[in-house]
């Protein structure tokens, strides 16, 4: 049986993948949520509108998933140290799906499972996947990173389904560090077009956001051709070209002149960028890995007008493309 912690959009989304082929048990959070799926088979709070397979059961008791052979783990990345914490995993292999850096620790969301559960084989997943289109069936592609390459083609078969493909390397860093560094993007993506700036901005934002995230990478250790692929630069584009993300959207709030405070204040739903920004940023000064637009986005964030960040990215000194 796979288990599933989070009941989140994205957590419920993979348990109605993964319920096409295997029994599933999603761990959520919110009464309401077990209750909806059970009883209605519906999460009307993260996945409102979604029919979800009669096959998913939902519990609130996080040792149920003893049970299970597989978990995916969806809780938000500031929380699935906690939730880890809690849950009965021991060698139970974890797949990693959320996207973002531990503030505090600065650690990618591998580091802190590891942590917690040494034992556990790791996996990653990510890619460019809005919930609402893969709970829908409709195409997607991932990339499935783990380690040890015979675990994670076994995982990357067991986890795909016709409309939802798995891409396997054993390149863990850099499907994490895409998956963080494209959230953080997407809101600078999300402030070009709250504040008007044009088609031709968010392009060079894409493209100068994607040379940040590989030079951090790099740094970091992450392979180039997983920067390039499914978890990084295609996420980077899907999130940055749609308001169906939360992280461009709340950067359209942003780019608009309202403040973070304001946009975040009361969210049920997570921007995970606004909590990996000012980490980043601080592994990045740490790693020497020059970071304009995080920063930018860190500024905006802290609640520095829009003209004066753009103004102050305009004015640095030129430099060559690549470097
Ligand atoms: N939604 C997507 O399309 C999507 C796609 C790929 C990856 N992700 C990633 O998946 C992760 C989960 O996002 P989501 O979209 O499923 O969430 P969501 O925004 O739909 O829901 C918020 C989630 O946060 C949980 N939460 C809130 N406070 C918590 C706490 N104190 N402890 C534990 N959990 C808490 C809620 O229970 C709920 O599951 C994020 O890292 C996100 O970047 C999301
Ligand atoms: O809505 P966002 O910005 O959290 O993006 C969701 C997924 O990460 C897209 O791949």
């Amino acid at each position: 049986m796979i288990g599933v912690i989070g009941g989140g959009a994205w957590g419920t989304a993979l348990a109605q993948v993964a319920a096409q082929r295997s029994a599933v048990l999603l761990w959520a959070r919110e009464e309401a949520v077990v209750e909806g799926i059970n009883a209605g088979h519906e999460n009307a709070l993260f996945l409102p509108g979604c029919a979800l397979d009669p096959a998913i059961r939902a519990t609130g008791d996080l040792a149920e998933l003893a049970a299970c052979d597989l978990l995916l783990v969806v809780a938000p990345a500031q929380h699935v140290g906690a939730v880890l914490a809690a849950a009965p995993v021991g060698r139970i292999p974890l797949v990693l799906c959320a996207k973002g850096i531990e503030a505090g620790s600065k650690r990618l969301i591998g580091e802190v499972a590891r942590a917690v559960h040494p034992d556990a084989p790791i996996a990653v997943l990510s890619g460019p996947t809005f919930a609402h289109e893969v709970a829908g069936g409709m195409p997607t592609a991932v990339t499935l990173a783990c380690e040890d390459p015979a675990l994670g083609e076994a995982l990357a078969a067991r986890l795909a389904v016709p409309h939802f493909r798995t891409y396997a390397t054993t390149d863990v860093i850099g499907a994490e560090i895409g998956g963080a560094v494209k959230n953080v993007l997407a809101i600078g993506c999300g402030v070009v077009e709250g504040a008007g700036l044009g088609q031709n901005a968010r392009a060079a934002l894409i493209a100068r956001g994607f040379a940040e995230m590989t030079r951090f990478g790099l740094a970091r250790g992450a392979r180039a051709e997983t920067l390039a692929g499914l978890s990084g630069l295609g996420d980077l584009v899907l999130t940055c070209s749609s308001t169906s993300s939360r992280n461009f959207s709340l950067g359209v709030g942003l780019g608009r002149g309202e403040s973070a405070a304001t946009l975040l204040a009361d969210r049920r739903t997570v921007a995970e960028g606004a909590f990996t920004a000012p980490v980043l940023h601080d592994a990045a000064r740490d790693a020497g890995v020059d970071m304009p637009i995080t920063e930018a986005v860190c500024r905006l964030l802290d609640g520095a007008a829009v003209g004066d960040v753009i103004g102050d990215l305009l004015a640095r000194p030129l430099k060559g493309e690549v470097g």
